[in-house]
């Protein structure tokens, strides 16, 4: 084949402007807009719930922080209503007839006991709000570590299904607005107090000032409620394309691919890709700006209008003597107070509907991963396992129509090397995830010492098997956590060192500045780097350093030069009699250490045997090591 060569350094006239970014048009199982269905009604009878929801993990973060907020709460509404009750008292007294002096001295214990419950007032309501400081973080972090805690527990196949992503991108928003909804319950509970005291005393004054009032405050809530139904459209409309700007944020900013991103000129594009896709999202944004401007004017002048009318109706009231002149003076305390009480009512009550559509994304996302959440059975595997039977196993990637693994069988016994070899995409890394239980068979079975993965239980299995695989993880941890990662904890480094020295990496971690200390992230402060093939090794060694019955290496040392690769497979042999040992390969003499061969096609073992036999077969082998040979 004859490759075209583009020179990147003259080619800039001719070419074509770049291509925007894909446009996500999401239509799986999950792809459905939760308003589509969820009428205000609807949303309205779930609001208790997830209230509740809320409630509860306040409770299980902290109770007494709870009970505090409670108490407060409930305070601050009595010393609202007994101002009101009191004020209505001093102001008889205050505009009755007599000197001055009389009335003030009569109207005094009243105004005592207004001073000391607005007083009263204003502490419970800073030690509410001490409250809400003390519980709000630590519900976010619990409503974070249950999100992360449920996304790792669920089955590795639930990641490939249609808007696993994106559910998880629109309950990660449900995390960061529960700081939201305690402040939102929290207003809109004291707001409910304070209304219900300052209602009574409203009534009393006049019957009909209550209705009205409710009127005046009323467009308001149906305005932030409409808004609310807007910005959460906009949000999820933006949902899918905010995934993946936030997945390409990560990928153009992290140094380890910053070599890569200068070396290839591919900042240009990247910072373009990256606006031309926040644009997409602002333009959304925008979009519903004016249609949220009109909603807010026209219920603010209906607001206006209704509260024009409460205060005329009470001028009314007052000119027509219908109500006396001090009755009318606590009016107006009163209205106002209850038109305060009214709107923090209406607008916490809105806020709140606003935020629990976010917190029910956060809900569903936590439900579908409680669904996914492996439920295979709790059969235990013995530490010592002698045998893996496949036995017609099938495995296909959830929208795929071909099988990854179509129909493979096979036995490997403790103390065997076994490697697997074919080209690229012909289902050898899928077959070590069935293997390892990682992913569970469409159909066929596979065996532990007779045991069924898909009855055993996961983290039983998981306990038995070390896997070094294709892309694998430089956690920026310690040197040292990243080789017992996953392992209890030891009390001595022996252990550490004896798989430092396995895979050669001694004279290496003895150069760090803290040796099994230093933290191996260059970016953060007091970090340090490994190079490629230097990480590679450590991998290795957190998959010796397990000593499991099951040993799977998948392309282990594609980065590393020819003494540790070298070392490496010797270490392998030395090791190979205590379990399984199966290795994925593309590095054909490497298969040379192994008992077996096999060599998949499209899903399925297309030959075995031994290197001599398969060299010399003629088959896919024969021809694959002669390419390798043909430079
Ligand atoms: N997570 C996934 N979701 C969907 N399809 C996948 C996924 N992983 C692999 N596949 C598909 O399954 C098939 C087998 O992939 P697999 O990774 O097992 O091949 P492989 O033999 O290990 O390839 P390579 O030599 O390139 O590592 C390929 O067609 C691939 O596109």
């Amino acid at each position: 084949m004859q490759v075209t060569a583009t020179d990147a350094s003259t080619s800039d006239k001719e070419a074509p402007p770049p291509p925007p970014p894909a446009t996500i048009a999401f239509e799986g199982v999950h792809g459905r807009n939760p308003l589509a269905d969820a009428s205000f009604g609807a949303m309205c009878r779930r609001l208790p719930s997830v209230l509740g929801h809320t409630a509860r993990m306040a409770w299980a973060v902290d109770r007494t922080g709870v009970v505090l907020l409670l108490a407060c709460q409930l305070l601050t509404g009595a010393a609202a209503a007994v101002v009101l009750a009191f004020t209505a008292q001093a102001m008889t007294h205050l505009l009755g007839t007599g000197a001055v002096s009389e009335r003030l001295h009569a109207a005094m214990p009243a105004l005592v006991v207004v001073a000391t419950a607005a007083g009263i007032g204003r502490i419970s309501s800073a030690l509410s709000s001490y409250a809400d400081t003390r519980i709000t973080p630590l519900l976010m972090t619990e409503a974070d570590i249950t999100l992360v805690a449920a996304v790792c527990r669920v089955e590795a196949s639930a990641y490939g299904e249609d808007g696993f992503a994106d559910q998880q991108e629109a309950a990660e928003v449900g995390v960061t607005r529960t700081r939201t909804m305690l402040q939102d319950a929290q207003r809109f509970m004291s707001a409910l107090i304070r209304m219900v005291a300052a209602s009574g005393v409203i009534t009393t004054l006049h019957p009909l000032m209550l209705p009205l009032l409710l009127l005046a405050v009323l467009p308001a809530g149906v305005g932030a409620v409409l808004s609310a139904r807007i910005d959460y459209e906009t949000h999820y409309l933006n949902v899918g394309d905010r995934n993946v700007r936030s997945m390409m944020r990560w990928w153009a900013t992290y140094s380890r691919y910053g070599d890569e991103v200068r070396a290839n000129g591919m900042t240009g594009y990247l910072i373009y890709w990256y606006r031309a896709l926040s644009d997409r999202v602002d333009q959304r944004t925008l979009t519903a700006a004016p249609r949220m401007l009109r909603i807010v004017l026209a219920t603010s002048a209906l607001g206006g209008l209704f509260l024009l009318g409460t205060w005329a109706t009470l001028a009314w009231l007052a000119t027509t003597g219908r109500v006396a002149l001090p009755i009318a003076a606590t009016a107006i305390v009163a209205v106002q107070t209850t038109l305060a009480a009214l709107s923090q009512f209406v607008i916490h009550g809105a806020a709140m509907f606003h935020t629990s559509l976010y917190l029910a994304d956060m809900r569903s996302f936590l439900d579908m991963a409680s669904r996914r959440a492996p439920k295979r059975g709790d059969l235990e595997i013995p530490p010592r396992v002698e045998e893996i039977c496949l036995d017609e196993v099938v495995y296909r990637y959830p929208g795929k129509d071909d099988p990854a693994v179509a129909g493979v069988s096979l036995t490997l016994r403790r103390g065997e090397i076994l490697a697997i070899v074919g080209e690229n995409g012909s289902g050898k890394s899928t077959l070590a995830k069935l293997i390892t239980g990682i992913l569970l068979s469409d159909k066929g079975r596979v065996l532990w010492d007779g045991i069924d993965l898909a009855h055993a239980d996961p983290d039983a299995v998981w306990k038995r098997t070390a896997l070094v695989p294709q892309n694998f993880a430089c956690w920026p941890l310690r040197t040292r956590e990243n080789i017992t990662l996953g392992q209890p904890h030891t009390y001595d480094d022996g252990p550490v060192w004896d798989v430092v020295d396995a895979v050669g990496m001694r004279e290496a971690i003895e150069k760090l500045p803290q040796q099994l200390d230093t933290l191996l992230a260059k970016e953060l402060w007091g970090g340090a780097e490994l190079s490629g093939g230097q990480w590679q090794r450590l991998v290795c060694g957190r998959a010796l350093y397990r000593q499991t019955p099951l040993l799977i290496l998948d392309e282990p040392t594609s980065q590393m030069d020819a003494r540790g690769e070298h070392g490496i497979f010797l270490e392998i042999r030395r090791i190979a009699a205590q379990r399984m040992t199966i290795v994925v390969t593309h590095q054909l003499e490497n298969t040379r250490l192994a008992d077996r061969i096999l060599v998949m096609d499209k899903g399925q073992v297309i030959e075995q045997g031994t290197y001599e036999d398969l060299v010399n077969g003629g088959g896919l082998f024969a021809e694959l090591a002669a390419l390798a040979k043909d430079r």
